[in-house]
């Protein structure tokens, strides 16, 4: 198994054009790389204490905060366990909007100041995430305003989910089943225990899967199929997984998608005669709710 050489972006460069390029290359090829200098490398060690602390909770106090509306928490599916995707997560949807008061958090008697820690997080992800969406409209040759223009981030509509993988062996060697995520950008964080994959080429078979090492204090960014929907196919959505170590595991993923209202609709500039729009224009909210009807998430 070889490892994956994917490119670094410099969140922090003052040379946007030639961030932007190196995205767009990044993207073509892989739909995917790490992210570094991005401002919140003092906040990650603080983030995953917290999350340890929520799963550490007992059982029942997590059940109270049992998954609605996409957001709370979901135990590991004993029937799936060591069959099938082995994790317990917990999901915050936005924090800005009229839905966020659908999310759950657990009581202060419980964790504490868990929830604004959490949400200060929240926020400084989605900061650094509006910043990548600029850098991503420059690398589509468009106005660096362009997302924020059409409403697709001027307000908040990303989800954070914290996971926890056991580490008990099985008889599945994915833990986390191969897919591709559904919406625009993805903003991964491990916590350095090794297993990500990604399959660079997602239409060859055999599937060759690559290791894509822990690079301390990065992201590992990867774009949605909305985002390759979005792109007319321009920029490829990067499918992965996460394979069996033995060893515990914590992640976190953000998953910056476009506002609900936001419409969808292929950009002018991954267009020409000879690549005409391949899809029409969509609701995001309609294309995300019909992707997450049909997906395990
Ligand atoms: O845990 C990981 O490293 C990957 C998680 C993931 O791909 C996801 O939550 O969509
Ligand atoms: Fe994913």
């Amino acid at each position: 198994m070889s490892n994956m050489k994917l490119p670094v972006i410099d969140l922090s460069s003052r040379d946007s054009v030639s961030t932007a390029i190196a995205i767009r290359q990044a993207c073509i090829k892989y739909g995917c790389f790490y992210l570094v200098n991005h401002g919140l490398e003092n906040e990650l060690g603080k983030a995953f204490d917290e999350s340890r602390r929520f799963f550490s909770l007992p059982m029942d106090e997590k059940m109270k905060l049992a998954r609605k509306e996409l957001r709370g928490y979901t135990p590991l599916d004993p029937a799936l366990g060591l069959h099938g995707d082995s994790k317990e997560s917990y999901y915050i949807g936005s924090i800005a909007d009229t839905n966020a008061k659908l999310n759950q958090w657990p009581s202060e008697e419980s964790l504490g100041n868990w929830r604004p820690s959490m949400e200060l997080f929240y926020w400084k992800l989605f900061e650094a995430g509006k910043k990548l969406f600029s850098l991503f409209a420059l690398s589509l040759n468009l106005d660096q305003h362009f997302f924020e223009k059409i409403g697709a981030i001027d307000k908040p509509s990303a989800f954070l989910r914290l996971m926890r993988y056991p580490g008990e062996m099985g008889d599945h060697e994915e833990i986390c089943s191969a897919h591709t995520d559904i919406g625009a950008l993805a903003l991964l964080i491990t916590d350095g225990v090794p297993g990500l994959q990604i399959c660079q080429d997602k239409s060859k078979e055999p599937q060759i899967w690559e290791d894509v090492p822990y690079m301390e204090g990065a992201f590992v960014v990867s774009i949605g199929d909305l985002m390759e929907r979005w792109t007319n196919c321009l920029y490829q959505s990067t499918l992965h997984r996460v394979k069996r170590t033995g060893k515990e595991r914590y992640s976190m993923a953000f998953f910056l998608d476009p506002h609900p209202d936001c419409v969808v609709e292929c950009i002018e500039t991954c267009c020409s005669q000879s690549s005409p729009p391949r899809f029409s224009p969509i609701r995001s909210g309609d294309y995300m709710n019909e992707r997450f009807a049909n997906s395990p998430v």
